[in-house]
């Protein structure tokens, strides 16, 4: 991301991304491959007597021998290019398959009306040559069960389990079921709330995403300020929640804000916020205003401390940390520690008791999952805390180690398909013009990606005009320049009034049969935007997609969210269940569908997807039926023509990057990116997801490019960079940007979340941070 201008250098290990082997087939870069045969040929020859060798196909010399002898792949790789020498065929076989795929290129090429191979592009079929997945078999689940599961993160139901039940007081009670709509209590809120108003005890809060934590730690702290004689803003600040991101954190005081508003409520509890993202300076007028309840993300936070004399913390009561997991993640951990020093020291609470208010400053941590870093977050920062998880409302069992088995919401519908490199994209246009029918009338969907290239390049694909020929866009464009120049005569031009505020980051999409409104969100966006795209997706009355990274994994509240595609899988289990849990919130229905590859990404299914969920809940889609619904062909059809549909769609695509010379730029640099976003999955699932398992081929293909991997020039992401230019450290020829050490910007790691690139990132950022402002993928306050 060019935008802030960080740069970080990896060691990726060297052979980040270099070719494989296999002991039959041999995969990798087709130059390896060729050399690989011509070694094969030559050994054919030599054991027939005939060692007459031409220039080129000389005898395999021992490096090349040594090279063979690389550790082997994994069985279940993808199958290799159509040409590639898996096993010896028979010519006859041979002239066979290549007459069929012969036939299916003329097809698509009538379809299509693109020149078959022009300017050194290869045209594959998008249904030749892909590698085999498992086989559905009589275990594997493909249907929905009709049985649906009670939510297990909704409002309790049981009539005895209400917000006057909890110990709050009447008015905020009053003002949670009438002002609010909130009917009952969520359980974590049930077993917790009362237990932060009659204790002043740390705690740490465990409940399921959507469950709502939120409400489950302001309830207590706003009860127990309005309990206290009327004061004001200059009262003191008795609380302070952080968050992990700006996004988060302005949740957070939109929640508090609707709490405190109440009728005959305490109009002089004031909340306020520190998150970056604006001038410093105004965040210091409002701090020496006084405020009783601060929001902050915690590098904002610790700046204030350290630099703003006017904010006191010597009443703080409170200290709430939420989301305790991404804290740790983003390398907050030193940051924390210098705040509860600070606190610490200058704490005065033992001196100036009120009796609502506790005796000493409690903490409260809080996360949807129970991880080792969550663990040693709570060492540093709670005091003989209690434990405090939700009552189970359903067949909540435990796990192995006495933790909450089931972690995702039981009424959370979860699917996975498993569909080859070549077929992602039309796989994705498939599931979101089938939900865009199938859903509610105006559904909701959020498509996660594993960096910010791939979010742009498939929201451009997503919205662009469909069949418009160049000839078509230097028309229009010619037109826009004409108005411009009419209004300029007219003295009417947008010199004189500022021009109305068009988001970049939101466009009508144009799907087969729907014109949903895409969004998109990543870190590279201005915080300007990023704020509004939030707000337009969370208030759209029409169908929406949002396509990000997993900015907006954590947290984020996004009301009425029917389904959630994992397009690129999440980069560990816990990101799994929060991307997921952005649907099926506060006892609402959600589905939730992840794409893998066929091969060793299977695996994923097994050790990570079933784990927490119901039995029968999670369902294998079958990748012709879900292309076949997506693209209208007749259900009951027998006959294969929705493949010559999504060819036709897909050739559009295509033609579309090979058009115009900036679409193909950003094509190449989203596939260069998402291979090296691949490339930083945790060590623990790099056995499902290993690069050297990539065909970069077939899945350059689903980013539209016709050029073999070599031919790729990926965009330098350096600032002054040349178009086109391969990637500083692409050494490696067939790899996008590879080399031993090599140059990842905040796109590339920053919206990955690799456990090693995180916390480099993580230190570079603060370096950054030090010198004076940064804009990045976490808003670093
Ligand atoms: N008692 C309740 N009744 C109905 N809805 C509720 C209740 N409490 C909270 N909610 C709603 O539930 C949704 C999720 O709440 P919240 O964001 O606090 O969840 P969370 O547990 O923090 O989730 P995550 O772990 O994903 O951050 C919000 O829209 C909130 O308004």
């Amino acid at each position: 991301m060019g935008d802030d201008g960080m740069i970080l250098n990896f060691d990726l290990g060297g052979d980040s991304l270099a070719p494989a082997r296999t002991s039959g087939g041999f995969k990798g870069r087709w130059t390896d491959r060729l050399k690989a045969k011509r070694a094969q040929n030559y050994r054919a020859k030599k054991s027939n007597g005939n060692v007459n060798v031409a220039v080129g196909e000389g005898p395999p010399v021992r490096q090349r021998a040594e090279r063979q002898e690389r550790p082997q792949r994994p069985k279940a790789q993808p199958a290799p290019e159509p040409t590639e020498p898996e096993k010896p065929k028979s010519r006859a076989s041979l002239v066979q398959a290549d007459s069929v795929l012969k036939k299916k290129r003329q097809e698509l090429k009538s379809l299509g009306k693109v020149p078959e191979g022009a300017n050194g592009t290869f045209m594959s079929s998008l249904w030749t040559g892909n590698p085999e997945a498992a086989p559905i078999t009589a275990d594997t689940q493909t249907e929905e069960t009709e049985e649906k599961q009670a939510p297990s993160n909704a409002p309790l139901a049981d009539g005895a389990s209400t917000f006057a039940n909890l110990g709050i007081t009447p008015v905020l009670a009053n003002h949670l079921t009438t002002k609010l709509n909130l009917k009952a209590p969520t359980a974590i809120q049930k077993t917790a709330v009362p237990e932060l108003i009659k204790t002043d005890s740390d705690a740490f809060i465990q409940a399921e995403t959507g469950s709502g934590k939120t409400l489950t730690y302001l309830l207590p702290i706003v009860d127990r300020i309005m309990r206290m004689d009327a004061t004001s803003r200059q009262a003191g600040l008795f609380a302070i929640i952080m968050a992990p991101t700006r996004e988060l954190s302005r949740q957070i005081y939109n929640v508090l804000e609707t709490l405190i508003h109440c009728k005959n409520g305490p109009h002089w509890i004031v909340p306020g916020s520190v998150t970056g993202g604006e001038k410093k300076k105004s965040e210091k007028a409002r701090l020496r205003k006084g405020m009783n309840i601060l929001v902050a993300t915690p590098g904002r936070l610790l700046d204030h401390l350290q630099n703003t004399t006017a904010l006191e913390v010597d009443k703080v009561r409170w200290l709430v940390l939420d989301e305790g997991d991404r804290l740790m993640e983003l390398g907050f951990e030193e940051d924390i520690g210098k705040i509860l020093d600070i606190l610490n020291a200058r704490s005065k609470v033992a001196m100036q008791v009120e009796s609502s208010m506790p005796k000493r400053r409690v903490t409260v941590l809080c996360s949807a999952t129970m991880k080792a870093n969550v663990q040693k977050l709570g060492e540093i920062s709670l005091k003989e805390a209690n434990y405090i998880a939700a009552e189970k409302t359903n067949d909540g069992e435990d796990g192995e180690d006495g933790s909450e088995k089931f972690l995702a919401p039981a009424q959370l519908r979860q699917s996975y398909i498993v569909i080859p490199a070549k077929l992602r994209l039309v796989g994705l246009n498939a599931i979101l013009q089938r939900a865009l029918i199938r859903e509610t009338a105006h559904p909701k969907i959020i498509v996660f990606f594993s960096c910010t290239d791939s979010v742009d390049f498939h929201f451009s694909v997503f919205t662009r005009k469909a069949q418009q020929t160049e000839a078509e866009i230097k028309h229009e464009q010619f037109l826009a320049r004409q108005a411009k120049r009419d209004l300029k005569a007219k003295g009417e031009d947008g010199e004189k009034k500022p021009e109305p505020f068009v988001n970049p980051a939101i466009e009508k999409g144009h799907l087969l049969n729907s014109q949903p409104l895409i969004h998109k969100l990543h870190g590279s966006l201005a915080q300007n935007i990023r704020t509004a795209t939030l707000a337009s997706f969370t208030k759209s009355k029409t169908a929406s997609i949002l396509f990000c990274t997993d900015v907006a994994a954590r947290g984020l509240d996004l009301p009425n969210l029917d389904l959630v595609v994992q397009f690129d899988p999440p980069f560990s289990p816990d990101d799994h269940l929060h991307r997921i849990g952005r649907t099926a919130r506060a006892g609402r229905d959600g589905r939730a569908v992840m794409f893998l590859l066929p091969g060793p990404e299977e695996g994923y299914v097994d050790a990570v997807l079933k784990k927490g969920i119901r039995e029968g809940q999670l369902v294998r889609a079958d990748v012709d039926e879900v292309i076949k619904k997506g693209f209208g062909a007749e259900e009951k059809s027998k006959k294969r023509d929705f493949e010559d549909k999504a060819s036709e769609w897909h050739l559009d695509v295509e033609r579309w990057v090979m058009e115009q010379p900036e679409v193909a730029a950003m094509a190449a640099k989203a596939w260069g990116a998402h291979i090296r976003a691949y490339t930083t999955h945790v060590s623990a699932e790099k056995q499902f997801f290993n690069h050297r398992g990539l065909h970069y081929g077939h899945l350059a293909k689903s980013f539209g490019l016709r050029e073999k991997p070599t031919a790729i020039k990926v965009p330098s992401n350096e600032a002054g960079g040349a178009k086109g230019k391969p990637a500083r450290g692409a050494q490696i020829k067939g790899a996008p940007g590879a080399g031993k050490k090599r140059r990842f910007d905040m796109e590339d790691i920053g919206d990955v979340a690799g456990e090693e690139a995180i916390k480099k990132m993580r230190m570079a950022a603060r370096a950054m941070e030090r010198k004076g402002g940064l804009s990045s993928e976490f808003n670093i306050g």
